[in-house]
C-alpha cells in the first residue's frame, strides 16, 4: 500500500505545518503553563490543543489509524503499539522551551505499521525547518537530503544530550555521571537542543555526531529515529542493544564505532517502560 503511506505522509506535513503556525503564534500570547509529573515537566493549552487538531485532521481522512499521543496518553489513553496503522504524535517537543521562548520547539509525527516507522515529520517551526523520512526512501530537510557526519574520532566529536525532567537525586547523580565521563573523553563539545527530536535531527544533519538521552517517550523519538537511519546514522539501546522506542533510552549516532564508544561512558538506568501503567513517571 505504498501510496496509501504517501498520502499519508503528505498529510503529516500539512498538518504539522499548520500545527507550526499555531505554535508560533501561541509563542507570543498563549504560554500558560501547568505541570504534569512533575514542577519541571510542562504543559500548556496549546500542546493540548495541537495534539486535538492533528488527531482531528488525521481522524477525518484516515478514520481507522491509531494514535498514541503525549496529551492523549497524559489524560489516561493507552500506550500501547500494535501493528495497526499508528500516528505517534509529540505536539511540541521542547514545551519548556516553548513557555521560555528559547527559540527549538518541533511538532513530532511519526508513522508506524507492523510495529516499524514508516515515516517520520519533524517541522522545527520556529526556525522553519521540516525534516521528513520515509522507509527506504531518505532523509530531507525542506527537501535536500540530509547526511550523517562521517567522523569516527570521538575526541573530534559533538555529542547532544538532555538533562530531562526528573530531579530525582540518584538519576541527576546517574546523568552527571554520563556527562564528566563523555566530557572527559574529551568531545570537542555537549550539546543539547531542550528538545529529542530536533537533537535528532541535529545527528541526521551531521551537526552533531551523537544524541543520547534515558528518559524519552516514544512521541519524542518515533520521528527522529527513522530521520537518523535514512540519513545513514545507526539506533542503539544505551546499554548496547538493540533500541527499542517503548524503553525510554536511545542512543542515535553517526555510526556504530561512535554510538558503542558513548555507550562506554553512559551509567545507564531504567525509567519505566512507556507502555506499561502508570503513565508519566
Ligand atoms: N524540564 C525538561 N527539560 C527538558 N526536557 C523535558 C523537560 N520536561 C519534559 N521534557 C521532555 O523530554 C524530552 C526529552 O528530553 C524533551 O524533548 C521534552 O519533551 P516535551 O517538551 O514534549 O515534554
Ligand atoms: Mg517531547
Ligand atoms: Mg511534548
Amino acid at each position: 500500500m505504498a501510496d496509501l503511506w504517501q498520502s499519508a505522509m503528505d498529510h503529516a506535513v500539512a498538518v504539522a505545518r499548520k500545527a507550526g503556525q499555531v505554535v508560533g503564534k501561541a509563542l507570543h500570547d498563549d504560554r500558560k503553563v501547568m505541570t504534569k509529573s512533575s514542577s519541571v515537566d510542562l504543559v500548556t493549552q496549546t500542546d493540548q490543543k495541537v495534539e486535538q487538531l492533528i488527531i482531528r485532521s488525521v481522524k477525518e481522512k484516515f478514520p481507522t489509524h491509531r494514535f498514541i499521543g503525549e496529551e492523549s496518553v497524559a489524560a489516561g489513553e493507552s500506550c500501547v503499539l500494535t501493528d495497526e496503522p499508528t500516528w505517534i504524535i509529540d505536539p511540541i517537543d521542547g514545551t519548556t522551551n516553548f513557555v521560555h521562548t528559547f527559540p527549538f520547539v518541533a511538532i513530532s509525527i511519526g508513522f508506524s505499521v507492523n510495529k516499524e516507522v514508516e515515516f517520520g515529520v519533524v517541522y522545527s517551526c520556529l526556525e522553519d525547518k521540516m525534516f521528513t523520512a520515509r522507509r527506504g526512501r531518505g532523509a530531507f530537510c525542506n527537501g535536500a537530503p540530509l547526511q550523517v557526519s562521517e567522523q569516527t574520532d570521538i575526541k573530534q566529536s559533538m555529542v547532544a544530550t538532555e538533562f530531562g525532567s526528573s530531579r530525582a537525586p540518584e538519576t541527576v547523580e546517574k546523568i552527571f555521571c554520563s556527562l564528566r565521563n563523555i566530557l572527559c573523553i574529551p568531545v570537542q563539545g555537549v550539546r543539547g537542543a531542550g528538545t529529542a527530536a530536533i537533537n535528532m535531527c541535529l545527528v541526521a544533519s551531521g551537526c552533531v555526531e551523537v544524541y543520547y538521552e534515558i528518559g524519552t517517550h516514544v512521541w519524542d523519538v518515533a520521528a527522529g529515529s527513522l530521520i537518523v537511519t535514512e540519513a545513514g546514522g545507526v539506533l542503539m539501546d544505551v546499554e548496547g542493544g538493540d533500541v527499542d522506542l517503548m524503553s525510554r533510552k536511545i542512543v542515535a549516532a553517526n555510526s556504530k564505532t561512535i554510538a558503542e564508544r558513548i555507550i562506554e561512558e553512559i551509567a545507564a538506568f531504567s525509567p519505566p517502560r512507556d507502555d506499561v501503567l502508570p503513565q508519566h513517571q
